[in-house]
């Protein structure tokens, strides 16, 4: 059975009114229920704008000329790079029942939903602090929770680890991990951390000057090493080191797929050395 995208973008174009160039060229882009997307790409790529359109901000709330079509099932939900800049409550508590109220749930339905949500973004009993008091790994979980309230099929996060100390950008990866193996909801990520996305997406997009270059699952993607160089992606260095190791004979590429993590290179490294070695 083929299955239908949740969110598709079809030959998008868009040029913000005060801007001198467009932000998106031809771009199109279909995400299937359940995947996991990373977006890379160098400043001003335009991955800020792809998201806005795939959430449909774009061009309901920003002024400019839209050409293309966009298609959408259920809800998304929208986390950006600055949780502060999206907290309107004054407790979490609050945070979180505003879109609940919005869509006429009632007190016993927001509570429960609110205690759901703080478990699930491992934040159980924080509902009466204030978000504004916390450190940038748990304001940026309650951003993640507040854009789950409503239950969205799709969760769309700008750079949402950009502002984060390497402990807090942990955190919240660890719950897109946590997210990913335990809901069917697709989820896209736009930012810089290709470690992270690495070792947690199923497909990645780099976008350079408002068009997507490549759009290829994960592996495929990062044996792109040239194109990745030319747009100034960091490659991780497990891939580096692994592709060091194969131009030096002490691994075979043919023996296997790309490792993405320190894992995956040793356990590759451990079958060289029981094939060096006879035993297999
Ligand atoms: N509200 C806006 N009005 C006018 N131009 C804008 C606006 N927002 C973004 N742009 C322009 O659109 C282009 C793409 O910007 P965008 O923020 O989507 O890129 P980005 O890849 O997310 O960048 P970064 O990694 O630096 O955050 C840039 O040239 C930017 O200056």
């Amino acid at each position: 059975m083929i299955q239908e995208p949740l969110l598709q973008l079809q030959e998008v174009h868009w040029h913000y009114e005060d801007s001198p160039t467009p932000a998106l060229t031809d771009v199109s882009l279909c995400l299937y229920p359940g995947e996991v997307v990373g977006v890379v790409g160098p400043a001003a790529a335009g991955k800020t704008t792809l998201l806005l359109a795939l959430a449909g901000l774009i061009p309901a709330n920003y002024a400019g000329q839209f050409a293309g079509k966009r298609q959408a099932q259920g809800q998304q939900g929208v986390v950006f790079q600055d949780p502060e800049t999206q907290f309107i409550g004054l407790t979490i508590e609050e945070e979180l029942a505003f879109s609940l109220e919005n869509v006429g749930c009632s007190d016993e339905q927001i509570e429960q939903r609110i205690t759901e949500v703080l478990q699930l973004v491992g934040l159980p009993g924080f509902a009466d602090r204030s978000p504004f008091e916390l450190s940038g790994g748990e304001k940026q979980r309650v951003a993640i929770a507040s854009a789950l309230t409503n239950g969205p099929q799709a969760l769309l996060l700008d750079e949402p680890t950009s502002e984060l100390d390497p402990l807090g950008a942990r955190e919240v990866f660890a719950l897109l991990q946590r997210l990913k193996q335990e809901s069917q909801m697709t989820i896209v990520v736009s930012s810089h951390a290709t470690e992270e996305l690495a070792a947690f997406c199923d497909r990645l997009v780099l976008l350079a000057k408002g068009q997507i270059v490549l759009n290829l699952p994960v592996r495929d993607f990062f044996a792109q090493t040239d194109v990745l160089d030319q747009h100034g992606i960091f490659v991780p260095d497990v891939i580096r080191l692994y592709q060091l190791l194969c131009r030096e004979g002490v691994l075979a590429e043919t023996a296997g797929p790309l490792p993405l993590t320190v894992e995956e290179l040793a356990a590759r490294y451990r079958e060289a050395q029981l094939v060096r070695e006879g035993s297999v």
